[in-house]
């Protein structure tokens, strides 16, 4: 196959910050995508309704003129979060679902949830209202490996969690393990799962061996190899608990490359094609559209796109090494192969 057409892709999982780095990334999601998730971890973050329209506003004035790109704001779950506030956001259709952070798991989570009971009447509000629960699934006590703590949320916090509030919509975001990939292919309709981009291609190898890549450092880390292809499987696979949320988290270079780097991957530019290579290695192409375009929208009871982008297959595409911002450089990921699908339109 030389060419693929497919519904426009959305992302479930972006990081489009503010101010100088919002003006310089958000054009790179908006040249391929629909629509995207947008995470609320800002400093400070996005608590309330007022906070997410007024964000949303920066982000349109963000976008190249004549983008249709539409940003799908959330807000941040905390233990102060007003479920009348929640409630007035959704119905006026500024909010499409909110994200825990439980407190300190990963870049500017301070404010996230430490005693889940304190947030009880906002999620039986939201199991109510079918708003989703966007997740950051990762324990953070100290006792327990970094590498471990995906799997071990799933055990002590998410699945209590779902049990306690029978109805409410779950989505694992950016899974890691196999763990992760069968407790969201039994968990039924309402609970998904987004896969990123690097965590199809990278292994915890690829951060660690001959010297260390701050560029591959993203949190949940990357875990082995054999966590890799579980994930590799479960995108591929067309099953519709499984769907693209690229988590593309910009930092500038100066805080990626430093004695304590911060994590995350920005992959917003070269998504598409490192996708569709992916998908052609595992002789997968033809679910592609299933998994980067059709399933994000259907878990999120939206429809699908009306627009289409055509991949096509020829020589190795090119595209820039960093993105110059205002707020700095920022490195696209290497996917560490050449990539054969160039996006048209
Ligand atoms: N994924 C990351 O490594 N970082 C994200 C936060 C997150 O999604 O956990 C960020 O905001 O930089
Ligand atoms: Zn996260
Ligand atoms: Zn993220």
């Amino acid at each position: 196959m030389t060419q693929i057409t497919l519904r426009r892709p959305d992302d479930w999982h972006l990081h489009l910050r503010d101010g100088e780095m919002l003006a310089g990334i958000a054009p790179e999601s908006a040249r391929h995508f629909g629509r995207a998730i947008i995470m609320p971890n800002l400093v400070p973050p996005v608590v309330t309704g007022d906070q997410a329209a007024a964000y949303r506003d920066r982000i349109l004035g963000a976008l190249p003129e004549g983008s249709g790109f539409a940003p799908l704001m959330t807000l941040y779950l905390t233990e102060t979060t007003d479920p009348s506030d929640v409630a007035a956001a959704f119905d006026a259709g500024i909010i499409t679902a909110l994200k825990l952070y439980p407190a300190g798991a990963t870049t500017n989570s301070a404010s996230g949830v430490r005693d889940f009971d304190k947030v009880r009447p906002v999620l039986e509000l939201m199991a109510e209202k079918g708003i989703p629960l966007c997740v950051h699934g990762e324990v953070v006590d100290s006792d327990i490996d970094i590498f471990d703590r995906e799997a071990v949320f799933i055990d002590r916090v998410l699945d209590p969690i779902r049990r306690a509030t029978p109805g409410l919509r779950v989505v694992m975001e950016h899974i890691t393990t196999k763990q992760g990939v069968d407790y969201a292919r039994a968990g039924g309709d309402d609970l998904g799962a987004t896969i990123t981009t690097h965590h199809l291609v990278i292994n915890r190898n690829h951060i660690l061996v001959g010297g260390i890549k701050p560029h591959y450092y993203c949190l949940p880390v990357a875990k082995r190899e054999e966590h890799r292809l579980a994930l590799r499987e479960a995108a591929t696979s067309g099953d519709a608990s499984f769907f693209l949320g690229t988590d593309s988290a910009p930092h500038a270079d100066p805080a990626k490359e430093s004695a304590c780097g911060c994590a995350g991957c920005f992959t917003a530019t070269n998504t598409l094609s490192i996708l569709a290579e992916v998908f052609e290695q595992d002789g997968a192409l033809d679910k592609l559209e299933a998994f980067a375009s059709r399933n994000g929208p259907a878990f999120y009871r939206l429809p699908v796109s009306e627009e289409t982008v055509t991949l096509v297959k020829g020589d190795p595409v090119t595209y820039p090494a960093k993105i110059e911002t205002g707020a700095g450089p920022v490195t696209v990921f290497d996917p560490g192969m050449p990539l054969h699908w160039r996006v048209e339109g």
